[in-house]
């Protein structure tokens, strides 16, 4: 059986899931993409934390061209974090003629065109399922089995750190830094929380969404966007008084042929489907004309839920190098 080999850009919150992913389901995995995976070679600069999985020292370098001009390697995984030089990486290693897959939304939504057109060019794959929604299967159901319809909608709540501060504070009465850093520990914040907490994350998020589902690329700067910064507890208290919950929400929506979009603290009412999505949980509601109605609901957070959609791609783009 061939052996396909990964060179993995960072080991932090969702390296290490996804290292642990592998490790724990190596058998399984390997048995689906009808191959050997093998992470052979880590770009990282913390090579001593203590990360509950085994990393021979071997494995780990200082140098990305280690990496990108290696010719076992087929696949890099990016798991670094921010626009660069996360994306400089991710086409390095394209341009070199390895598949690229990656969680990195902010460097995806920043770069869309530049980043799949490269793919293109250099007859890679490049994939991003874990970059929206976590380990919810989203990207790949919109780019799939749902192709057939012309979207109409897509509602959601996007965002695993705010939606965990939102539930903690309405459910516990918890303090808003309290909570955010409950989060912290538990991996679901980007390394900056701004990103999260300002709404920066989801307008990542619904600019792929948008791009995949509408063939419309807006960049996140361009969509309206409020974060939860501003949302107290007497706001909570108030909207509970009405039957209401206060979600971060982002919306596409078609109006007259125009799409409309926007990423903001919404009051729900206790009956609407995404006012019951608590803690770190993701729901994607998605309208085509089709299919009608769908909701999507996981974890949009964490490592292994993260990892789990990592080595999903990584098993899709495995099976096709077994293959040749
Ligand atoms: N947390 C989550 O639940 C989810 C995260 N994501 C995305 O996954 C990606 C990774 O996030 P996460 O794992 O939480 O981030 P972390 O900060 O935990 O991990 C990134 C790791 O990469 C290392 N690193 C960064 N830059 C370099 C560099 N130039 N050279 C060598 N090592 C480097 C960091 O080292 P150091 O600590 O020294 O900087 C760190 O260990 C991000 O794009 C994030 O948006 C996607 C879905 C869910
Ligand atoms: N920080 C993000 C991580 C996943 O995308 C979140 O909290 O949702």
């Amino acid at each position: 059986m061939k052996t396909v080999q990964v060179g993995l850009l960072g080991l932090g919150n969702i390296g290490t899931g996804t290292y642990k992913t592998l490790e724990m389901n190596k058998a399984q995995i390997e048995a689906a993409a009808e191959c050997k995976i093998e992470i052979t070679k880590i770009l990282e600069r913390d090579v001593d934390r203590e990360r509950d999985i085994t990393v021979r020292p071997e494995q780990f370098t200082q140098d990305p061209d280690s990496i990108f001009k290696d010719p076992e390697i087929d696949i890099v995984i990016e798991l670094l974090g921010g626009i660069e030089p996360a994306t400089t990486f991710m086409l390095s290693a394209m341009e070199n003629g390895k598949h690229v897959v990656t969680a990195n939304k902010a460097a995806v939504a920043a770069n869309f065109d530049k980043l799949m057109n490269t793919a293109r060019e250099n007859g890679v794959e490049f994939r991003f399922e874990a970059s929206v929604g976590g380990g919810i299967p989203i990207l790949n159901a919109i780019t799939t089995v749902l192709r057939s319809n012309q979207f109409e909608e897509i509602l959601g709540i996007l965002n695993g750190t705010t939606n965990y501060i939102l539930t903690q504070m309405t459910e516990y009465g918890l303090r808003y830094e309290d909570v955010l850093k409950k989060a912290q520990e538990k991996g679901f914040a980007e390394a900056d929380p701004t990103a999260d907490v300002e709404g920066i994350d989801v307008a990542n998020k619904l600019s792929i969404l948008m791009a995949l589902a509408f063939d419309t690329y807006v960049a996140p700067e361009d969509i309206p966007t409020t974060g939860i910064t501003q949302i107290t507890r007497k706001d909570i208290t108030s909207a509970a008084v009405n039957g209401c919950k206060i979600k971060l929400i982002a919306s596409a929506k078609l109006v007259d042929g125009k799409l409309e979009y926007s990423v903001k603290p919404t009051q729900l009412p206790n009956s609407h489907p995404l006012a019951s999505i608590n803690n770190e949980f993701n729901a994607v509601f998605v309208k085509g004309n089709a299919v009608d109605e769908l909701m999507f609901y996981g974890k949009g957070a964490g490592p292994l839920p993260t990892g789990s959609a990592v080595m999903g791609d990584v098993l899709e783009i495995a099976k096709l190098c077994g293959r040749k």
